[in-house]
């Protein structure tokens, strides 16, 4: 299968995800509060991005199931994991003021680009290899870490979220249609898959740096 030559080609990538201090710190509960609400207000424009695309995509593609299954994928999207955020905010105090306020880190806004950059310039399936990382590496996060109880309330409500019956049909959903789009790809094409897959892969690593070390832009913004 297509998309286990792409999960290896990703290994050592993703086991830095898993390795990563955030990670390991809010398993463990002790990751500073701070930076996870930094975390939450960038990924909260992330999200906002990442669920247009699959609008984006939805437009840009002729097949069908690819069409219905991205529309369907960005309406979970919205009353899903966007929704959980918006419940988080309340959680720590984050308001809509402060929100507006935050000022976009380099990673976020990079790796946002890199997704509207395969959805004007690429093709359907380098959109949707783009695409896949963010719910196959958060999936394997919430699996991974499922045997292991965090004693912040909200970590654990965050993992729990990735281990859910309906994240992991998702996931599957977006493995099957990248094996589909990569059953009729030329080799040519799959490459630029491959490339894309891994540079979504690259920001995601990215995504914990920022958040563990409170990224700035180098002269401010
Ligand atoms: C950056 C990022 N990547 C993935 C996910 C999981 N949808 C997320 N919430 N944020």
């Amino acid at each position: 299968m297509f998309s286990e030559e792409l999960r290896e080609a990703a290994a050592e990538l993703w086991q830095a995800s898993f390795d990563h201090g955030f990670i390991q710190e809010l398993v463990a509960g002790t990751l500073e509060e701070g930076a996870f609400r930094y975390y939450l207000l960038q990924d909260c424009y992330y999200l906002t991005h990442f669920s247009d695309a699959h609008g984006l995509l939805a437009a840009k593609t002729t097949d069908e199931s690819v069409r219905s299954s991205q529309l369907a994928l960005k309406k979970g999207m919205d009353e899903g994991e966007i929704a959980i955020r918006e419940r988080y905010f309340k959680w720590l105090g984050i308001t809509q003021e402060e929100y507006q306020k935050t000022v976009v880190a380099p990673s976020a806004y990079q790796y946002v680009n890199h997704l509207y950059r395969q959805l004007t310039t690429g093709t359907v399936a380098t959109s949707l290899a783009a695409l896949l990382p963010c719910y196959w590496l958060y999936h394997e996060i919430g699996v991974r870490f499922r045997e292991v109880t965090s004693p912040n309330r909200l970590y654990q409500d965050w993992i729990n979220t990735y281990d859910s019956p309906a994240f992991a049909e998702n996931t599957r959903r977006q493995i099957d249609l990248l094996n589909h789009l990569a059953e009729v790809a030329s080799e040519e094409e799959r490459l630029a898959m491959k490339e894309s897959f891994l540079i979504s892969s690259q920001y995601e690593l990215a995504f914990w740096d920022m958040s563990y070390t409170g990224e700035t832009w180098q002269f401010g913004r």
